[in-house]
């Protein structure tokens, strides 16, 4: 369990975390995200005890930090995968850190099998490619067999092949009950991986949900109805206060409303269906309209020309 209460960083007057309150718990994997910039680095470090909070606390099990006796055994974490001496081996790396946490040394030999470093254990880690480097960081946050599990960027530079194990590893590592809090700016791979969703934009919580609510929350979530009688039908749905578009003579796409109501209005109607579905909104749309207001660093608009899109909905 990882625990957030007010938690605060500025630098000079930049606010790069603000008053952060939340639980990320055990047995689920809990997804950061938010826009460059948004403090999804500064608070996993503040969590680690490498940057001190302005106010405010972050506590991993109950406990700070610098409080765990042997930290590596409570808490691993991935957050920047250079960060490993270049001219040192994979192993001897692993090695000195698990001697400074009194973790035994076939471990090491373990959770190098387990990010498939095995064979090149002994070549130095300045020569490895980034998705090495990326296994090699995981391997080190997995060392203490720890209960609680923080990766930034993981999937960083890895093939499709390690992004697939990545997220085996994270799904597994959750329903073994550990906590598992990553952040990543792949949607696509987040909507696969995680189940809770924490969300920030300029230091500040935008939501934390359940994956399903803040995909359902979208106001992109749409109902496909197709109908011999679709003009009709639209009528009768435009009165009742849903939006509707009409790409083709037989097929309404319909939002601001239910499935159900849909259903009742056709039925009341006496209007023939051939097809009532949802069509869901991705984790990429949903998201982007709960950032849309906190995107700090964003290209102008190609047609326009001008600043990021005006905000459209700020919380879910
Ligand atoms: N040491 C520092 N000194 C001054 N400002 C900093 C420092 N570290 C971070 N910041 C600022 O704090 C804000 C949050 O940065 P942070 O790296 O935590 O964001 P992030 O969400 O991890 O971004 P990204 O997705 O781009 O990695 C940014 O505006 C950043 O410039």
């Amino acid at each position: 369990m990882i625990s957030l209460r007010g938690l605060t960083k500025r630098y000079g007057d930049k606010t790069a975390v603000d008053d952060l309150t939340c639980e990320i718990a055990p047995g689920r994997v809990t997804g950061f995200l938010g826009p460059n910039g948004a403090g999804k680095s500064t608070t996993m470090r503040m969590v680690l005890g490498l940057d001190r909070p302005t106010s405010g606390r972050a506590s991993v099990n109950g406990r700070h930090y610098a409080e765990l006796r042997h930290p590596l055994r409570e808490v691993g974490a991935l957050l920047d995968a250079k960060a490993v001496h270049p001219g040192r081996s994979a192993r001897s790396h692993l090695l000195a850190m698990a001697r400074s946490n009194g973790v035994p040394a076939r471990r090491v030999d373990e959770v190098l099998e387990t990010v498939g470093l095995t064979e090149v254990a002994r070549k130095r880690a300045g020569s490895f490619s980034l998705g090495m480097g990326q296994r090699l960081g995981i391997a080190g946050a997995l060392l203490g067999d720890p209960g609680v599990l923080m990766f930034d960027e993981p999937v960083n530079g890895l093939d499709p092949d390690g992004v697939r194990w990545v997220r085996g590893l994270m799904r597994s590592l959750a329903a073994e009950g550990r906590t598992v809090f990553v952040s990543s700016h792949l949607m696509s791979e987040m909507q696969e991986t995680a189940d809770q969703l924490l969300v920030i934009g300029r230091g500040r919580l935008i939501a934390d949900a359940p994956l399903e609510e803040v995909i359902t929350g979208s106001s992109l979530n749409a109902v496909r109805v197709r109908s011999p009688r679709a003009g009709e039908l639209r009528e009768q749905l435009a009165l009742a206060g849903a939006r509707i578009e009409q790409p083709t003579e037989q097929e309404l796409i319909v939002t601001g409303t239910t499935i159900e109501r849909i259903g009742g209005i056709a039925h009341q109607a006496g209007v023939l269906l051939h097809e009532l579905s949802p069509r869901s909104a991705s984790l990429e749309q949903a998201y982007m309209e709960l950032t849309a207001s906190s995107v700090e660093y964003a290209a102008p608009a190609p047609d326009r020309g001008t600043a990021p899109d005006q905000p459209r909905k700020a919380q879910v």
